[in-house]
C-alpha cells in the first residue's frame, strides 16, 4: 500500500481581523502519498494557500491535526520544526528570488551552513558545516537538473519567467526534500513556458521521487502532470480523487465548470448552436455532448449507433486528449433518428459509460 506522507486530519485555519472573522480552511482531511503529484484546484480565495502553508507549518491551523513524513508538526520544538521545514520545499508564483545575488548564490543560499554526515578515519560518523566545495558542487548539479547549468553567473532580472521559476525550483531542492509545494508556480507564466515547467516537475517526480502537491486556479495544469486532485471552495474540499474518475465522473458543478475550462467547451457549444445543423434542429433530433474516459472508446461508437440502432450521429466538434495515458473524449454531435431508436440509443450509450448532456434540451429550458 502506498505510504501516506502528508495527513491532514480536520485542519482549520480562522482568520479574525478587526471585527471580521474569515473560516480560510473549513475542516478538511487530506491524505497525500508518496509519489503523488495532487492538484489542488478553486478560484481565488478559495483558501488553497493557507490550506497548503498548514503543511510546513508557515500557518498554524487553528485546529486540527498536521502530519508529514510521520511526524506530528505541531508537537515538533521549534528546532526539530526547522529541520522537518528542510524536507519540505517550496516554489511560489512570484518566485522570491533575490535580485542581488547571482542565480548559483540564490540557489546557495538555503544550504549555507547546513550540517553534513562525515565519518572519520575509524569509520565513526560526525556532523560537520557544508564546505563551499560541495555547494559548489551541489549547485551545478541543481542547475544541471533544471536545465540552467549556463546561466549560473546570470542575476535574477536577466532571466525570462520561467527560467526564474527553474531557479525557485533549484532552490526548493537544495536541501533535498521529499515534498515539494508548488502555490500556484505556474500561473505569471504564458502556456509554452507552464507546459515546460511543469514536464520539468512531472519528470522531477519521476526521477527523485519527489511528492508534489500543486495549488492551481488552472484545471488544465493539474490535467496535465496530477494523478489526484481535489477542488476546493469556500475553506472545504468539496470532491476529490483520481484524476481519470473526476474527469468521468464529476459530481460538483465547479469540478464540472473547471474541467470545461480545459476543453473550451462552452465556446464550441456556442459555436455549435450556429450552425445550420442546429438551428434547423426538429424533434426528436437532438444536439447531446458526448463525454468518455478510457475503455469506452475502444468502440467504435459512432458506427455501433448507426448499425445497431439505425441512429446517425453528425459530428460538430470533437476534442480528444490523453489524461494519464487515457482517452478523455467530448464530442458534441447532432443524433438522429425515430423516438424509439433514440431512446435505445441513449441507453446502449449509458450501457457504454458514455455521459449524454442533452444540450438542445436545455436551449429551449434557456429560452423559457
Ligand atoms: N493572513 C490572513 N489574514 C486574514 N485573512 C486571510 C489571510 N490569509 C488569507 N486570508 C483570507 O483567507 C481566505 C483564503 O485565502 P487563500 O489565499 O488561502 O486563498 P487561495 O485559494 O489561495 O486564493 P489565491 O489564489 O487568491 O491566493 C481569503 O478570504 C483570504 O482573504
Amino acid at each position: 500500500m502506498a505510504e501516506p506522507v502528508i495527513t491532514l486530519d480536520k485542519v482549520d485555519v480562522n482568520f479574525s481581523e478587526k471585527n471580521k472573522s474569515v473560516h480560510a480552511v473549513d475542516h478538511v482531511d487530506l491524505t497525500v502519498e508518496r509519489g503523488d503529484i495532487y492538484g489542488i484546484v478553486g478560484y481565488s480565495g478559495a483558501g488553497k494557500s493557507t490550506l497548503v502553508r498548514t503543511i510546513n507549518l508557515l500557518q498554524r491551523p487553528t485546529s486540527g491535526k498536521v502530519t508529514v513524513l510521520g511526524q506530528d508538526m505541531l508537537k515538533l520544538s521549534a528546532a526539530d520544526l526547522r529541520g522537518e521545514r528542510r524536507r519540505i520545499g517550496m516554489i511560489f508564483q512570484h518566485f522570491n528570488l533575490m535580485n542581488s545575488l547571482t542565480i548559483a548564490a540564490n540557489v546557495a543560499f538555503p544550504l549555507k551552513g547546513t550540517l553534513v554526515k562525515d565519518h572519520d578515519q575509524d569509520g565513526k560518523v560526525f556532523s560537520r558545516k557544508i564546505t563551499k566545495q560541495e555547494i559548489a558542487k551541489k549547485v551545478n548539479d541543481l542547475l544541471d537538473l533544471v536545465g540552467l547549468r549556463e546561466r549560473a553567473t546570470a542575476y535574477p532580472t536577466e532571466l525570462s519567467g520561467g527560467q526564474k521559476q527553474r531557479v525557485g525550483i533549484a532552490r526548493a531542492l537544495a536541501s533535498d526534500p521529499e515534498i515539494l509545494i508548488s502555490d500556484e508556480a505556474t500561473s505569471a507564466l504564458d502556456p509554452k513556458t507552464t507546459s515546460s515547467i511543469l514536464a520539468l516537475l512531472a519528470s522531477l517526480n519521476q526521477r527523485l521521487g519527489l511528492t508534489i502537491v500543486l495549488i492551481t486556479h488552472e484545471m488544465e495544469a493539474v490535467k496535465q502532470i496530477c494523478n489526484k486532485v481535489a477542488v476546493m471552495d469556500d475553506g472545504r474540499i468539496i470532491e476529490r480523487g483520481d484524476l481519470l474518475h473526476i474527469f468521468a465522473e464529476p459530481q460538483q458543478q465547479l469540478t464540472k465548470d473547471f474541467i470545461d475550462t480545459t476543453i473550451q467547451i462552452d465556446e464550441a457549444i456556442a459555436a455549435v448552436r450556429d450552425q445550420p445543423a442546429v438551428r434547423n434542429l426538429t424533434a426528436p433530433d437532438e444536439l447531446v455532448r458526448l463525454t468518455y474516459v478510457g475503455a469506452s472508446t475502444d468502440q467504435p461508437l459512432v458506427a455501433t449507433l448507426f448499425k445497431e440502432y439505425n441512429v446517425t450521429a453528425n459530428i460538430l466538434f470533437g476534442d480528444i486528449q490523453i489524461l494519464q495515458g487515457t482517452p478523455f473524449g467530448n464530442l458534441l454531435v447532432v443524433l438522429s433518428g425515430t423516438a424509439d431508436a433514440l431512446a435505445q440509443a441513449f441507453n446502449y450509450l449509458k450501457r457504454s459509460d458514455v455521459t449524454v448532456q442533452h444540450l438542445a434540451a436545455m436551449a429551449k429550458e434557456d429560452a423559457k
